[in-house]
């Protein structure tokens, strides 16, 4: 089909059945076979080597698969011709980084980095976030058995969750809490509680007691509307997220006038919240009160899974690769035998050279944020093929991170490949252009932390080693990766 003056045409691809558009393919592909990257496959077996695009009807929308490294890298580098538009926006704030665009986004987003990204925020987010992950880990141990999926989220979670949300709050009817089977450890039920309290402590000064009770029960319902469809009336999780989030920003704008009254705590306290309220731009001009709170509050909802997500993923694929765990104790042991067992620096981290490659390597086979969407404001050229003004451009990061023409053996877990042989440019775990992950230098400096504290200490076995994968709503083993856990 010719679709434009300059003679360009649609991608190939297929737009499916009336109303539901592609959905049951894509449904079959990932909840029936478990193979969710033929779905990609059949479209590249069917229609050939295009440059990486198939059309589609997706999600609701007539969409634009993209899932070439350099198509990926052009959309999301166009900002003038892409944007991402938030369907649950009124949950994050509509000052949040989420939700800006622009010159505010490129504002908002310069204080956040500064705040959570730059070497000094990660030096102290190091010694702060360290006492926590030592007494999780002690604790499973005496509980013996986990699920690590849920106490991951338990103990993290309160530190990635917006990744997520960017991911699922897009597809609606897919996503819902799993429970997961409980017994056994598993490794993200038991993480998410006390990721949750080490976040508002170090986000905004909350000690445990019954306002972080509050705090955890509201960002849950918060959470849930992040990934419900955006109906708001009574009786709806959209509907019920908002008056969650509305409660959330009472207690945190509570907080922040208290701290506008009394500012010499800041220097004991020392958050993100006094971070954010003291940061000045290149003008001298300082966030308003609003930005603080609806930033503050995506930056705890993105904290909610994604981080305990990866911390499941790396205490299963150690399970199952022991070689590499082997190797990743040898490496903390020694930094542990040096260091007379203190707590590690950041500086640490950025010695142990194996185990950030473990970090990048479980972060790409998790494939936590699998796709990520765009819509296209005008018609967009692209390789002769036209990507449509309004159509969306879902941009399928899970597939080049899973194509042996990025990545050989590209199922392995091989944290070697990253010695130098590895295509830049094939890696978007974290997105890309403008719209980079605000957090990737915090999760990655949170994993090296778990996994030394992780490997120098303890050992675990999995409880099922052949438990099914599920990819929706996240990719995990059904089972939440139950453990047995115990002390070396
Ligand atoms: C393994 C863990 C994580 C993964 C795989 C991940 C992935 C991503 C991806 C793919 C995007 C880009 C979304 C898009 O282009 O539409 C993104 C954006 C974002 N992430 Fe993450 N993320 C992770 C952890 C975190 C953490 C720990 C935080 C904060 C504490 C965080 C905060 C954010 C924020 C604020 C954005 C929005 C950036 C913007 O719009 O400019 N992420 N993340």
């Amino acid at each position: 089909m010719r679709c434009s003056a300059s003679g360009t045409k649609l991608p190939p691809g297929r737009m499916g059945v009336p109303f539901f558009g592609e959905m049951p393919n894509f449904l079959w592909y990932f909840k029936h076979l478990r193979r969710p990257d033929d779905y990609i496959n059949s479209k590249r077996h069917k229609y050939g080597e295009t440059p990486g695009l198939y059309k589609s009807h997706l999600f609701g929308s007539p969409v634009i698969i993209a899932c070439s490294p350099s198509l990926n890298k052009f959309v999301l580098q166009s900002d003038a011709n892409f944007i991402r538009q938030w369907p649950t926006a009124k949950i994050f704030g509509i000052n949040s980084l989420i939700c800006a665009q622009g010159q505010a986004h490129t504002r908002i987003k310069s204080f956040l980095l500064r705040a959570i990204n730059r070497p000094d925020a990660l030096r102290q987010m190091a010694v702060m976030l360290q006492p926590r992950v030592i007494s999780t880990l002690q604790s499973w141990s005496q509980k013996g058995t986990i699920t690590a999926c849920k106490e991951a989220e338990k103990a993290f979670c309160g530190q990635s969750g917006l990744c997520i949300l960017i991911r699922t709050a897009e597809l609606p009817g897919f996503v819902a809490i799993h429970a997961f089977s409980l017994g056994a450890l598993s490794a993200i039920d038991e993480s998410s509680p006390v990721t949750f309290a080490n976040i508002a402590k170090h986000f905004a000064g909350f000690e445990p007691g019954p306002v972080l009770d509050t705090l955890d029960e509201l960002f849950k319902g918060v959470m849930h509307g992040f990934r419900a469809y955006p109906l708001d009336f009574p009786g709806t999780a959209y509907h019920h997220a908002i008056q969650c989030h509305t409660k959330v920003w009472e207690i945190f704008r509570v907080e922040l006038e208290k701290r506008k009254n009394n500012p010499d705590g800041a220097k004991a306290r020392n958050d993100l919240m006094d971070g954010l309220m003291e940061l000045k731009d290149d003008e001298g001009k300082r966030l308003r009160d609003v930005e603080v709170l609806d930033n503050i509050i995506s930056l705890v909802v993105g904290g909610y899974e994604s981080t305990s997500l990866s911390m499941m993923w790396a205490i299963y694929l150690l399970a199952k690769n022991p070689a590499v765990l082997q190797k990743l104790r040898e490496e903390n042991m020694n930094l542990s035998k040096n260091n007379n067992e203190a707590l590690i620096t950041a500086e640490d981290v950025a010695k142990l050279t194996y185990t950030k490659k473990v970090v990048e390597e479980t972060i790409r086979v998790a494939n936590i944020a699998f796709l990520v969407f765009r819509t296209a404001t005008k018609d967009v050229e692209y390789k002769g093929y036209t990507i449509p003004k309004g159509w969306k451009v879902v941009l399928w990061l899970r597939y080049l991170h899973t194509d042996p023409e990025n990545f050989e053996d590209p199922m392995c877990f091989n944290p070697d490949r990253w010695n130098g042989s590895v295509k830049p440019e094939a890696f978007q775990v974290f997105g890309g252009g403008s719209r980079i992950c605000a957090g990737n230098m915090l999760v990655r400096l949170q994993l090296a932390i778990f996994l030394h504290h992780l490997a120098i200490a303890y050992k675990w076995d999995l409880v099922n080693p052949n438990a099914k994968m599920m990819y929706l709503p996240f990719h995990k083993p059904e089972d939440g990766v139950e453990l047995t856990f115990s002390k070396l």
